[in-house]
C-alpha cells in the first residue's frame, strides 16, 4: 500500500507497517505518537523518523520533520483507523464485550458456541487468541491496537470467520480495538475495579459505554445483561441509536431467564425465548456462570445463530480456564476450586457460586495485586469475611509494592482472617485443614502462569500448586 492512499496525497512511498513504539519502527513505518499514562510518545518522533518512520500520526501542532505529518485531534483513533485500512480485510463477524467481570468468560464461550453452529470461531482477551486448535499469550486483556489488527487480519488469512474479543476500559480510552467494523457489542455488568486509571466510577463507566456508543457500527447489535443496575445506561443508547437491542437474564426479553436449578456438576437453565419454553443442563456451575452463557448465547443469536438451537447448545458448552476450575479433590475429600475473581463484585459471586455446593466451611485464599486500584482490597476483604467461613489472606501479584502493606489494606475488610504471605504456603494451609464436607477457593489469579514480584515473573500456577500439595 502506498502512503498516498492513506492521506489522500500523491506520496509514492510503500507502506510496510505500523508501530506506536519508536522501538518497533522500521523503514517505511507510520508512527503513532500518543501521550500516554507513563510518557509522551511524542518525544520519540525524532528517533522514529530516524529510524525510518515515512509519516507520523501526531495532534496538530506537533513538530515533525523528515516525514510526512498526519495531524488529527484524536491520533490514537485515527491511527486505528488507517491502520485497520492497511491490515484488512478482517473476518466477517466481529463482535467485543465489555463489562467489569464476564468478559474473558463470555467472548471464550461465544467462540464455543459459534463452534458448534459450525463456524471457524476464535476469542481475544485475557487468556490470549484462542482458536479452535491453539492458544497464544498477548499479555494484555486488550492487546495494544497494531497487535489487535494484525492478529484480527491473520485469523480473517487462516479462515476464521468469527471474532469475539475483550474491549477492557483501558483498551477502549486507548482506541485499542477501532477501525474494524464491530457486528454486536455486549455488556455484563460494572462494579469497581482500574479506578487507579480511571480516576472515579463515573470515568470508568464512560469508558465502557463508548463501546456501545461509538464502537459498535451502526447496523449492529448491543446485547445487555438486563439484571445490572447499570445496564440501563447501555439500553439508552441502544435505543437513541436506533440499534438492534437483545437483553438477557431475569430482566430480559430475548433470553429470559425464569429457572436455575443447581445440580451436582451444573445448574438446570430455563429460559423463556421466541414465545416458547426452553430448559437446558448448563454444565457450568454459579450463577454468574449461567449469566456470561446467556450473554454469549445473546451474541450468537445477534449475528445470526438460531434461538433454539443456540441454547440447546449451551448444554455443550466446556469450562473456561480458571474460572471455577476444579484443580483438585483433597486427601481428605475436599474439592479445591481456582477461580479468577480479583474484584469485590467477582469475590461475592465466585462465593455465591460454591455456597449451594457447601455441607461443611468455605475456605477462601485470596489476596489482592500491587499497582492496581488500591481501594478495592478493603472491600475485597469484606466480601471474603462476609461469605466464607476461613479466609486466608495471602499475596497475589506484589509488583512493585511491599506485600505485607497490600495484605493489610485487605486485612481492614477481614478482621480475624489468617494472614500467610507465601501464596503456596497459604494454598497448602487451606488444604490441610479442609475436611471432607469442606470446600476450598483459590481467588485471584486463575489462569496466571506467574506471580509478578517486583521486576521478577516467578513461575506460579494455583491450579498446579493446588494438586501439588493435595497429593
Ligand atoms: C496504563 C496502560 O494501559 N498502559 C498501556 C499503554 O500505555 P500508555 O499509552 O499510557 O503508554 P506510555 O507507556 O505512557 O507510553 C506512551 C506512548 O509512547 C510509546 N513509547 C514509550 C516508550 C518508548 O521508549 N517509546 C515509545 O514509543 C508507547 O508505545 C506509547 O504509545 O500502552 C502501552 C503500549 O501498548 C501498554 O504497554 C501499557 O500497558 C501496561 C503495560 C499495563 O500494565 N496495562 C494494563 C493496566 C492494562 O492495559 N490492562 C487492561 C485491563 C485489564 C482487564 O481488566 O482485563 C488490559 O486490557 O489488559
Ligand atoms: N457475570 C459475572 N458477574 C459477576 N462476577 C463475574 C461474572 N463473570 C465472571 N465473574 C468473576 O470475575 C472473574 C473473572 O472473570 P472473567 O475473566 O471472565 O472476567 P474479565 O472481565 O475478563 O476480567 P478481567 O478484567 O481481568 O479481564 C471470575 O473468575 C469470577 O469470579
Ligand atoms: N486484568 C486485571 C488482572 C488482575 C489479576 C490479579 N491477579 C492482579 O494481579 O491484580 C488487571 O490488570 O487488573
Ligand atoms: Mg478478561
Amino acid at each position: 500500500m502506498r502512503l498516498g492512499a492513506l492521506t489522500g496525497g500523491s506520496e509514492a512511498d510503500t507502506i510496510t507497517g505500523f508501530a506506536i513504539d519508536h522501538r518497533k519502527v522500521a523503514r517505511g513505518t507510520i508512527f503513532g505518537a500518543f501521550e500516554g499514562a507513563r510518557v509522551n510518545g511524542e518525544d520519540f518522533i525524532p528517533a522514529a523518523v530516524a529510524a525510518g518512520a515515512i509519516a507520523i500520526v501526531a495532534r496538530r501542532g506537533v513538530r515533525v520533520d523528515g516525514a510526512v505529518h498526519i495531524a488529527a485531534d484524536n491520533p490514537r483513533e485515527c491511527f486505528a483507523q488507517l491502520a485497520a485500512k492497511f491490515f484488512a480485510p478482517f473476518p466477517a463477524t466481529t463482535v467485543a464485550v465489555t463489562g467489569t467481570n464476564g468478559k474473558t468468560s463470555t467472548v471464550e464461550l461465544t467462540r464455543q458456541l459459534w463452534r458448534f453452529a459450525g463456524h471457524h470461531a476464535a476469542s481475544i482477551g485475557t487468556l490470549g487468541v484462542t482458536t479452535a486448535d491453539d492458544r497464544v499469550t498477548t499479555g494484555l486483556t486488550t492487546p495494544d491496537v497494531v497487535t489487535f489488527l494484525s492478529n484480527v487480519a491473520g485469523l480473517a488469512r487462516e479462515g476464521v470467520s468469527h471474532v469475539a474479543f475483550e474491549a477492557s476500559s483501558h483498551g477502549l480510552t486507548q482506541y485499542r480495538t477501532e477501525g474494524l467494523p464491530v457486528r454486536a457489542a455486549a455488556f455484563t455488568n460494572l462494579s469497581r475495579d482500574h479506578l487507579d486509571y480511571h480516576g472515579d466510577m463515573a470515568a470508568y463507566f464512560t469508558a465502557k459505554l463508548r463501546l456501545f456508543a461509538e464502537v459498535v457500527a451502526d447496523d449492529g447489535a448491543i446485547v445487555v445483561w438486563a439484571d445490572d443496575p447499570n445496564s440501563e445506561r447501555v439500553i439508552d443508547i441502544a435505543h437513541a441509536r436506533g440499534l438492534k437491542l437483545l437483553t438477557v437474564g431475569e430482566h430480559g426479553d430475548t433470553l429470559r431467564l425464569v429457572g436455575r436449578e443447581p445440580t451436582l456438576l451444573g445448574q438446570q437453565l430455563t429460559m423463556e425465548a421466541d414465545g416458547a419454553t426452553h430448559k437446558v443442563m448448563l454444565p457450568l456451575i454459579g450463577a454468574y456462570q449461567a449469566a456470561n452463557a446467556l450473554t454469549a448465547a445473546g451474541l450468537v443469536i445477534a449475528t445470526g445463530g438460531n434461538v433454539a438451537a443456540t441454547i440447546q447448545a449451551l448444554g455443550r458448552l466446556q469450562p473456561v480456564r480458571g474460572r471455577l476450575e476444579r484443580a483438585v479433590i483433597t486427601a481428605s475429600g475436599a474439592p479445591v476450586y481456582v477461580d479468577y475473581a480479583h474484584t469485590p463484585d467477582a469475590l461475592d459471586a465466585a462465593i455465591a457460586a460454591l455456597k449451594p455446593h457447601v455441607a461443611g466451611r468455605l475456605i477462601v485464599v485470596f489476596g489482592a495485586g500491587g499497582d492496581r486500584d488500591t481501594g478495592k482490597r478493603e472491600p475485597m476483604g469484606q466480601a471474603a469475611a462476609r461469605g466464607a467461613d476461613v479466609v486466608i489472606v495471602t499475596d497475589d501479584n506484589p509488583r512493585s509494592e511491599d506485600p505485607a502493606a497490600i495484605r493489610a489494606e485487605v486485612l481492614k475488610g477481614a478482621v480475624g482472617a489468617i494472614e500467610i504471605g507465601d501464596r503456596r504456603a497459604a494454598i497448602a494451609e487451606a488444604v490441610r485443614m479442609a475436611g471432607a464436607q469442606d470446600i476450598v477457593l483459590i481467588a485471584g489469579k486463575g489462569h496466571e502462569q506467574g506471580q509478578i514480584i517486583g521486576d521478577l515473573v516467578l513461575p506460579f500456577d494455583d491450579v498446579q500448586i493446588a494438586r501439588e500439595v493435595a497429593a
